[in-house]
């Protein structure tokens, strides 16, 4: 059974955010709204809507040689780099070519590029692209990886994201806590609903979400 949704805009972008309220577990919260990207990160015309809004906010303005794809962002991605490296398009990466690329992760969950990725990432300027953050705590996994790999981390672009940076990184999102100024998330163990007796509706990961 699906989960029953709503469609939010927000200006910059035709591209519809589809929400679900409800009460949902994270791997790190405990969050009063599910954002479903299913179509976002798989239809070419929506995808395209988030990579162009990205590129008008602030990316033409950016030099990128790496986009380090998270959380199932890779058809952004590769839109994103497009929109940048177009020609009569006013961007630094103009007619330049960008690497388009995906981590590893390894057990511990912490990010891996294999020795024949590491040119893409070694002295080079990254952007890092992801679907959704919440607490800040998976984009830093990623923040971390990168810099560890020699990446100059350029920028932080989001769908949604709940914060304005992370450990000083600005994070750049299409939507944010503007579009849903109800939205809220909180530890398992001091979540408002839980204490409301409210079970909850689903397990969400980047992946979607288990009803339960
Ligand atoms: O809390 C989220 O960020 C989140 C909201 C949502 O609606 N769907 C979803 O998958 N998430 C994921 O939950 C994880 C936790 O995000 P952080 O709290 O920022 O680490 C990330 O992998 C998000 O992509």
């Amino acid at each position: 059974m699906e989960l029953k949704y709503d469609k939010i805009q927000t200006t910059g972008t035709d591209t519809p955010l589809k929400i679900v309220k409800g009460h949902f577990a994270t791997n790190h919260a405990h969050t009063n709204y599910y954002f479903d990207l299913t179509t976002v990160k798989s239809r070419l015309s929506e995808a395209g809507g988030i990579a162009q809004a990205l590129v008008h906010m602030y990316l033409y303005d950016m030099i990128v040689d790496t986009i380090v794809c998270m959380e199932g962002t890779e058809v952004i991605g590769t839109l994103l780099a497009q929109e940048l490296t177009k020609g009569g398009f006013m961007s630094k990466n103009a007619h330049k070519t960008i690497y388009v690329i995906k981590p590893e992760f390894n057990s511990n969950s912490q990010i891996v590029f294999k020795d024949n990725y590491r040119a893409m990432i070694n002295g080079k300027n990254v952007l890092i692209l992801t679907a959704t953050v919440t607490t800040g705590l998976t984009i830093n996994k990623a923040i971390e990886g990168v810099q560890y790999y020699g990446g100059i981390i350029q920028g932080i672009s989001a769908v949604f994201s709940a914060l304005e940076n992370v450990n000083g990184i600005p994070i750049k999102s299409v939507f944010g806590l503007k579009d849903v100024p109800d939205y809220q998330y909180s530890d398992y163990r001091n979540c408002p609903l839980c204490k409301e007796g409210k079970k909850l509706d689903a397990l969400i990961n980047p992946y979607g979400y288990s009803k339960l």
